[in-house]
């Protein structure tokens, strides 16, 4: 019992992650950080399905989202509702590195700004998955997708990890068996229901780091 628990915990649905991130925005567009975090929750739980050879980038993935839960936790709650309301609250009051890492290196801007340039990659690599054919390499797509975000964010040694990993992603098959959504013309469809909403999240938080300038964040 408590296996099978544990196993259905672990369990991928591409629809959970898509509601998640519908769930994400509010009525006047700010981003809800638990559903954000949330949506992330569930993208680790795919990566980790597919092996342990992910296992370097899933335990970042989990820092980051640990730290951000810890702020919606803290004695500061009420300031982590939205990234809007994060970034004001941080910013407002110097909680946040802007040049070099100095007293604040966990800030929760700088925090999610990994996690955003993340995002990124996963709306290149979701769209690639779409409207890719029978004989496409996901490790190809998954590095295209790499090299045109995260990676130029990334120093050699982390790239060069990166790409060993995608190289023992599963065939396309087995990678859109794993979402757990239906055959391949369902999950193309859910990818094509899916993006709209991960790029506006996407583009809502791009825009306002750049009102900041806080693209750069150390
Ligand atoms: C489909 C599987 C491939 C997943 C590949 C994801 C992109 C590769 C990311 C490589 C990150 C390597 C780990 C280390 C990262 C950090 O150095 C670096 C900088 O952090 P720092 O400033 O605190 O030092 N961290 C980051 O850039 C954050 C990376 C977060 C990556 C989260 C990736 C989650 C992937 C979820 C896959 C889900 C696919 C779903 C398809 C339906």
């Amino acid at each position: 019992m408590q296996t099978m628990a544990g196993s259905e915990d672990q369990k991928f649905s591409l629809q959970e992650v898509l509601d998640t991130f519908k769930l994400c925005l509010s009525e006047n567009k700010e981003v809800y950080l638990e559903q954000y975090v949330a949506g992330w929750r569930g993208l680790v739980k795919f990566l980790n399905s597919l092996g342990s050879v992910f296992g370097f980038i899933s335990k970042d993935a989990v820092g980051k989202i640990q730290i951000l839960v810890n702020y919606m936790n803290g004695e500061n709650a009420s300031h982590y509702a939205t990234v809007q309301s994060m970034v004001k609250y941080e910013v407002d009051n110097n909680l946040v590195d802007v040049n070099k890492k100095g007293s604040h290196p966990e800030s929760g801007c700088r925090t999610l700004l990994r996690l955003h340039r993340a995002l990124r990659w996963l709306e290149l690599f979701l769209d690639r998955l779409r409207t890719s054919t029978e004989d496409s390499k996901t490790s190809a797509l998954c590095a295209e997708a790499y090299n045109e975000s995260l990676a130029q964010h990334h120093p050699w040694m982390i790239r060069k990890a990166a790409g060993m990993a995608f190289l023992v992603l599963p065939g396309r098959q087995t990678f859109f068996e794993v979402m757990n959504v239906g055959p391949p013309e369902q999950v193309v469809a859910k990818l094509g229901e899916a993006l709209p909403l991960i790029s506006e999240v996407y583009q809502i938080t791009e825009d306002l780091y750049a009102q900041h300038n806080m693209l750069d964040l150390p």
